[in-house]
């Protein structure tokens, strides 16, 4: 036996386990939860219901309201696990402050988590701390001061929950009208309940970008930057590697570095940007895999998942290889079912360099992501129309 690394990893389910407990256990989770399987690393999946997809590829799990510290507590010290993993934003992240004041370990670390959860903690990082920049922006509690900060910055703007994510209590004002929904959509959208709201100033930009950043033992790396297109907030298509100039990639790179930098810990982070000619405006930060990286189970070598579950164990990554144009569709119906089903595949598979993922998620209640058609093309606009012709052939059963 050689004793060069310090990393050691024991048998699942044994006395000897390193394990990993996901705080939220949707598609990401689930595909995170399978790349640390392949190390045998025993892992245990939360969330706010039963039967959530990586719920069903952990080695076991609880459903937990998550926001509510005392019953986060309750399964962390019950679980003892090695690794404390976010997934999601609704999370009680203050305890998680406190537990790793205690010697736990929460991904990438408790202080990144609890300032990203939130809107106002990583907003206020990265334009008033770190001189980012970002929109104009407003924190409200009342409809008096939010209509008072609508003014202000002047339509159009963008109106969301502090804590909520895949576009959820999000709207654009765009005219006078839009104003008392806009805050009764944020009041009742988000994933909190009631609550603060930001009010930001619409960034005109000519692209968005995902800049996937990993911080791993052997320092930072950068995948390919991902473009993607978003509607109410949640996204449709990503693709890689988004064409930029040189300039903007580089100042892209440097802002990247400069949050994850102050963010600290390892892991993945996903880092939003809004790109106008050279100019890179900062909009937020996952610090985990993000959705629009999903292009990355087809586009490299190493998925964000798997970069996530190298990087938080302390394994090296010594280079990431990106394999070329490729994209993401999302599969998105609408309507209320407690046993969806698909058809279609066939058509959607018959198609050559392009996969799905359907996530198992075992309700649907409006519109709800249910799975994710991938592609690889000769040109990123050829991937993108085999991702979308995938996602059309399929048909979703209520
Ligand atoms: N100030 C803004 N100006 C222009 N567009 C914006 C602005 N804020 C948000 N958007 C658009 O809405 C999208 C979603 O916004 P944002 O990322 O803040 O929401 P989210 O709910 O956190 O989404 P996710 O969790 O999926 O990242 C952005 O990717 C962008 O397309
Ligand atoms: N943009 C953030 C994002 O994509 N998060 C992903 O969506 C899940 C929630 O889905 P649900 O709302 O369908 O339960 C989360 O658990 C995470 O995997
Ligand atoms: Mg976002």
């Amino acid at each position: 036996m050689n004793n060069v690394g310090k990393v050691t990893l024991g048998t699942p389910l044994k006395a000897n386990a390193y394990k990993v407990l996901l705080c939220g256990s949707g598609e990401l989770g689930k595909e995170v939860a399978i790349e640390l399987q392949r190390f045998g690393v025993e892992v245990i999946a939360a969330d706010r219901y039963a039967n959530a997809p990586a719920m069903q590829v952990a080695h076991r799990s609880h459903v937990i309201d998550m926001l509510d510290a005392k019953a986060l507590r309750n399964i962390i010290e019950l679980e003892e696990p090695d690794l404390i993993v976010p997934e999601i934003e609704a999370i009680a992240t203050a305890e998680l402050v406190k537990l790793e004041q205690e010697g736990y370990r929460v991904i990438p670390s408790a202080r990144a988590v609890d300032l990203t959860m939130n809107r106002e903690g990583i907003r206020r990082l990265a334009a008033e701390e770190l001189g980012l920049s970002a929109s104009p922006y407003r924190f409200v509690d009342t409809k008096e001061l939010f209509v008072d900060a609508v003014t202000t910055i002047g339509l159009p703007v963008v109106v969301k929950p502090v804590m909520s994510s895949s576009g959820k209590g999000q709207s654009t004002v765009t005219d006078e009208g839009q104003i008392d929904a806009a805050w009764e959509y944020a009041q009742t959208g988000g994933r909190a309940g009631k609550g603060r709201v930001i009010v930001e100033g619409f960034v005109t930009f000519d692209y968005e970008i995902t800049l996937l950043t990993v911080r791993h033992s052997g320092g930072v790396s950068f995948c390919e930057p991902i473009g993607h297109r978003q509607e109410g907030g949640d996204y449709r298509e990503s693709w890689q590697p988004q064409p930029m100039s040189a300039k903007a990639l580089e100042r892209s790179r440097e802002v990247a570095l400069k949050i994850t930098e102050n963010l600290g810990g390892y892991g993945v982070y996903g880092v939003e940007l809004f790109i106008h000619g050279d100019d890179v405006y900062f909009s937020e930060v996952s610090p985990r895999p993000h959705d629009t990286g999903l292009v990355t189970l087809v586009s490299q070598d190493l998925s964000e998942f798997a970069l996530h579950a190298r990087a938080i164990l302390g394994l090296p990554i010594p280079a990431i290889r990106q394999l070329g144009p490729s994209a993401s569709a999302v599969i998105l119906p609408e309507g209320d079912s407690s046993e969806v089903a698909f058809s279609g595949l066939e058509v959607a598979l018959s198609e050559q360099d392009v996969q799905l993922r359907l996530f198992g998620k075992p309700e649907l209640s409006g519109r709800r992501r249910m799975g994710v058609a991938l592609a690889k093309g000769v040109t990123i606009e050829q991937a993108k129309s085999k991702a979308v012709a995938a996602v059309a052939a399929i048909n979703v059963h209520l």
